[in-house]
């Protein structure tokens, strides 16, 4: 990389899909998946091919996160493993074998992978609501893909004065394997609050939107259109935070009213952050200043999470040019 006028050459983008329903209760991109499949004109730009597609059907029939197993947590090397073509070899599994989440992320892996290849999509847009009160969020997994911080730039500068926060997990434990990670370059949206299995307006609108800006980057990109260096603010993955439990793992206290509904707002050291079914306040034990986020997820009751907590950054996306 160096400094002066030159640019980081970066492939085109001519292959993209939107994700939907990789949980089957976050109505949102489930519901506008199934609108594109019927009329793509929306999501269509000059130089791109963009496949709007439906990840967990049988979750998305059932409006439940899963059937078998997370969807957003079955791209592991383990699971993408063995193909079908090779299921007459003794050591990979039959295909009908397997958890139904797997055998998807392996057909997946298939249409828009295989991950990690160069045949791979190039750009996965992963559609998920929350029930925490997050806003509209973009989830990166490198701080590397200057594509990647590049789009975040724009996004967030065309919506303005709205805000587009963006999350990093490049965490070593806490990142997982999910379903956009078959593209070169994964991005994921969240947006909320928004309770499972509802559909609000002003969230559908705003994951539009923010979609709409993300196509033009990718067709201005692929106009041959320059992209100047930048800085990127971030809040990267720290750590989880569990519910206080007792001995038999039953939860026994919620998220404090100070904290609920308060996603990246500073948590500072003796801050309170639980509150005891007996009205004690568990208060943050942690050294410094955090910023948390997920705050009281419906889904992660079962990952043992209340939240996460992340730290800003700011972080320097290299100007970019495509080959
Ligand atoms: C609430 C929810 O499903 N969040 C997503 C976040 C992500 O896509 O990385 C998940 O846990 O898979
Ligand atoms: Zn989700």
């Amino acid at each position: 990389m160096s400094s002066y006028g030159s640019s980081v050459r970066v492939a085109e983008a001519s292959r993209v899909a939107i994700f939907g329903g990789t949980h089957g209760n976050e109505m949102s991109g489930v519901t506008l998946v199934n609108l594109w499949v019927k009329n793509s004109a929306e999501i269509q730009r000059k130089r791109v091919e963009t496949k709007p597609f439906i990840t967990n059907p049988k979750a998305v029939e059932k409006c439940s996160r899963y059937v078998d197993t997370d969807l957003n947590r079955a791209f592991t090397p383990e699971n993408l493993r063995y193909t079908r073509h090779t299921a007459g070899n003794v050591s990979a599994p039959a295909g009908d074998e397997l958890p139904y989440e797997v055998q998807r992320a392996q057909e997946i892996n298939r249409i828009f992978g295989p991950k990690g290849s160069p045949e791979a999509y190039d750009v996965v847009f992963d559609l998920h609501n929350t029930t925490s009160n997050m806003g509209c969020t973009l989830i990166l997994e490198s701080s590397k893909d200057h594509f990647n911080l590049q789009m975040m730039n724009y996004i967030k500068k065309a919506i303005a004065p709205a805000s587009c926060l963006v999350l990093l997990n490049e965490h070593p434990l806490l990142k997982y394997s999910t379903s956009r990670s078959v593209a070169k370059h994964p991005v994921g949206l969240e947006v909320g609050p928004q309770p499972q299995g509802v559909l609000r307006s002003n969230i559908f609108e705003a994951m539009r939107v923010i979609l709409k800006h993300a196509l033009d980057f990718i067709e201005l990109f692929n106009e041959g259109m320059e992209f100047p260096t930048c800085t990127v603010e971030v809040f990267r993955v720290l750590d989880r935070i569990d519910y206080p439990r007792d001995a038999n793992g039953n939860i026994i206290a919620m998220v404090h009213p100070n904290l609920q509904d308060c996603d990246w707002e500073p948590l500072n050291p003796g801050d309170p952050m639980f509150q005891s079914f007996d009205g004690k306040t568990i208060r943050y034990q942690g050294l410094g200043t955090v910023f948390p986020t997920f705050i009281n997820e419906a889904a992660y009751y079962e990952k043992q999470q209340a939240f996460v907590t992340t730290r800003r950054e700011a972080l320097v996306a290299s100007a970019i040019r495509k080959v």
